[in-house]
Order: C-alpha cells, then structure tokens, then sequence
C-alpha cells in the first residue's frame, strides 16, 4: 500500500497467481448505473455515485486478474458500465429481456445465472461469483480464499455483516444456482455451501468488505481502496470519510 493509503493491486503486493490445477472465471453482475448505490447517496452526489460505481468494478476487476482469474465476465444492462469492463479485458453480457423474467427469481440472480453460464464455456472452469464493489480487494486474498475453497462443491466468503455474500466459489458446476440478495449466506449455506469465514475466524477483511452503505465505504478506505476508487473519491473530496488508513498484513 502507498503512503495515502491507496492499493497497488498486483504491484507491491504482488501478482499471487499461482498454478492450478483448473481455471477459474469470475462473474460479476452491476445494474444500470441510474439506479446504482442508493444507499450512498447521503455523502455521494448522483453523478459521483455513476463514476464510483464504474471505479469499484475497475479495482475488483483488476484485482482478480492479479490474482490469476483466467476469465471475468460482467453482466450489465448499462453501456458505461460495458465500456468500461470491456476496457478491463472483461466479457460482457446482458441482463436478461424483461419479458422472459422469471419471477421466482431476482434479476441479480437471473443476471448471475447469464454470467455464470458464460463462464462455464471456459473448459473444467470454477466459478467465482464476486460482489462488484469490493474496492479493497488484495489480489492474495482472494488467491488464497480460492485455494482455500478448492475441493469443495460450493463456498462462500460472507460480507462484514455475516448475512450476505461477497463471493460464491462453485466447484462443481451441476449446481450454479446463485442465491444473492437478503440472508443470502444463510440461503447459500442451507444450499451446501461451505462457510469459508466460519472455518477461519482471521479472515481477510478486504474480500468481506462490499460496499452497499456509508459505514462499508469508510470500512473500505480504512483497508485502503484501489487506485480507481481512489481517485473518485478525491475528486468529491471524500478523503475524511475514513482514519488514517492501516495497512494490515499480507
Ligand atoms: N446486472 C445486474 N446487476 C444487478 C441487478 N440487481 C442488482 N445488481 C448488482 O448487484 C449488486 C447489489 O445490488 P443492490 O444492493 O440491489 O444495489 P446497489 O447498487 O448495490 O445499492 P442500492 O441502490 O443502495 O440498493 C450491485 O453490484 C448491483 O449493481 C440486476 O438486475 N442486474
Ligand atoms: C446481494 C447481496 O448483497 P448486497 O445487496 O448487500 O450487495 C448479497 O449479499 O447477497
């Protein structure tokens, strides 16, 4: 980490991508960028929101490829958000049509589904659906976190409250089925998977921390964002959200 407490994904803290036996495509999924982090909105005006949206994705996405993430795939109705993810060496896809919704399932989980059947062309593929917005991300981490869920069927890493999801591992892709949204780690853990926190109680604070609410962005710049986000949030001056940023251990 910089002195101003800004990543250097996959410089100083090195490229982790060790060799493994298959690969692995991510799959991340962001809404149009109109409706985006809502909840941010007490401290981030509307247009700042757009470009903090587009940064998050860009430090998360680069911080999977140092990590030695083969293929991400990015579901998005948004051209901006396509533009950019390209940009990333990302595939993209749509969201699915409106009208062939199911509505027993969120259109999170529906555009997950897109994306994960994408990556699942990457031969003998695991999947790793990520939260978009996990600007502190550290590529050895999540390298570490995959490894540690290789052999499993399913894992997950939850989020700093414990109830949702910042990331699904799935092994064994007969079963893909998503499960985002409200209590989703209850629901992905009632579904077999393992509970990769719950069997390690040090577990890397960057890969939970997905920024939703004022409290997770502080959170976030506390472990020190990417460069993206960084920026972004200097242009609106938000710098004095957080303490000093601590840089933790590897
Ligand atoms: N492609 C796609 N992504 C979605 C959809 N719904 C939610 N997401 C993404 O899933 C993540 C969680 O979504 P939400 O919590 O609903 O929205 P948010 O933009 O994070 O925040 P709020 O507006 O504050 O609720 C975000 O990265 C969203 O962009 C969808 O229908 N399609
Ligand atoms: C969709 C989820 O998270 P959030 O809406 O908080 O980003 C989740 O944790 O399953």
């Amino acid at each position: 980490m910089s002195h101003s407490g800004v990543m250097q994904h996959g410089t100083r803290e090195g490229t982790s991508a060790a060799p493994r036996a298959r690969p692995i495509a991510a799959v991340l999924a962001v809404k149009g960028l109109a409706d985006a982090k809502t909840r941010l909105s007490p401290v981030v005006p509307a247009d700042a929101r757009r470009a903090l949206v587009l940064a998050m994705m860009s430090d998360t996405i680069s911080a999977a490829r140092a990590a030695g993430v083969d293929d991400i795939v990015v579901v998005t109705p948004d051209p901006d958000v396509e533009d950019t993810a390209r940009r990333h060496g990302a595939r993209v896809v749509a969201d699915a049509p409106t009208d062939a919704a199911d509505p027993t399932t969120s259109s999170l989980n529906r555009a997950l589904t897109r994306g994960i059947d994408a990556a699942i062309g990457l031969r003998d593929a695991r999947i790793v659906v990520l939260q978009a917005d996990l600007p502190a991300l550290r590529a050895q981490h999540l390298s570490a976190a995959l490894a540690r869920a290789d052999g499993h069927r399913q894992a997950i890493v939850t989020d700093r409250s414990g109830s949702g999801t910042a990331m699904l591992i799935i092994g064994d892709t007969t079963d893909v089925t998503p499960r985002f949204g409200v209590g989703s780690a209850q629901a992905h853990r009632d579904a077999g998977a393992v509970d990769l926190v719950a069997e390690t109680d040090d577990l890397w604070p960057d890969l939970r921390t997905d920024v939703d609410t004022v409290d997770d962005l502080a959170a976030a710049m506390t472990l020190g964002v990417g460069r993206a986000t960084a920026q972004v949030l200097a242009d609106v001056g938000l710098g004095s959200l957080a303490s000093t940023p601590t840089p933790h251990a590897s």
